[in-house]
């Protein structure tokens, strides 16, 4: 598992504003890369750019070693990427299995839509990826509403549906946009634990405000201040970071205590 993924250079403008300017960074095999910021640093702005939301100005995207030139966000699961949003995208007329079914169509000889319009699979496929949908469900300890539809679970709940459709597909890389957001912070150490766990496995890249899951779940951080990289570095590097420290004078730093 060699693959890294790399932003070198890259640039955001929004009419006059500059929201990304040349930030560059790179996300290791097996690695839980964090990138924080104060509010409007650009880390949303970061984070739609690497799923293809949003085209740089400038600047490149590189995975496993291949330019990846005009990005499109349904060509994620195909480049084995995945991606979870703050929003969480569930459909609410399917059940929590065939949400997670839908993520786990990346291996299907069948495909994403003819899934979604309810066409026939083959059987084989079908067993298939119902067990290792289940088994996703099994690993973020929610097999037991397997049949429930998600607007009837608590937001925690649906919170781990979206993050077991994402990692259904075996992604060689997640990015995960704010998966603390809305948890207590008991419900965020879990997420945390979890997100550990996925490192055998995969990489993460995580956008995120709350510090205290970003220090306790994150190998490095990359710390952006209107749109500038301001710093990088290990947990520890970063905290003691004084650039980092001023950039969020004034700020309310979002700890797990805070939430809710
Ligand atoms: N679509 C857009 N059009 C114009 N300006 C935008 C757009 N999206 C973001 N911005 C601006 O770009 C800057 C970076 O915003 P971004 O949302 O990326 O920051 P952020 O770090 O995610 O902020 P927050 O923590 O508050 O969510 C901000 O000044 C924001 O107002």
């Amino acid at each position: 598992m060699a693959e890294t993924f790399e932003m070198s250079g890259v640039s955001v403008n929004f009419g006059g504003l500059v929201a990304l300017s040349d930030v560059s960074l790179s996300v290791a095999a097996g690695q839980v890369l964090g990138v924080i910021g104060p509010n409007g640093a650009g880390k949303t702005t970061l984070f739609n750019v690497a799923c293809g939301f949003v085209r740089p100005d400038t600047g490149t995207l590189t995975w496993r070693g291949e330019e990846l030139r005009k990005l499109r966000p349904h060509q994620l699961a195909g480049l084995g990427i995945a991606r979870s949003l703050q929003e969480l995208g569930l459909f609410d007329r399917m059940t929590v299995l065939d949400n997670v079914l839908v993520g786990a169509d990346r291996h299907a000889t069948t495909g994403f839509w003819p899934a979604l319009l309810g066409l026939p699979r083959r059987a084989k496929d079908e067993r298939a990826l119902r067990d290792r949908a289940m088994a996703a469900l099994e690993e973020f300890d929610i097999a037991d509403v397997a049949a429930r539809y998600p607007a009837s679970l608590p937001y925690p709940v649906r919170k781990r549906v979206a993050l077991a459709r994402a990692l259904v597909g075996e992604p060689d890389l997640l990015l995960l946009d704010e998966p603390a957001s809305g948890l207590s912070s008991a419900e965020m150490a879990e997420i945390g634990e979890l997100v550990r766990g996925l490192t055998d496995r995969m990489s993460v890249m995580l956008v995120e405000h709350h510090m205290d899951l970003v220090m306790s779940v994150c190998d490095d951080i990359v710390v952006l201040d209107f749109g500038k990289v301001i710093a990088r570095g290990a947990p520890a590097e970063i905290q003691a970071d004084p650039a980092v420290q001023a950039a969020y004078l004034g700020e309310d730093v979002v700890t797990g205590a805070d939430s809710r």
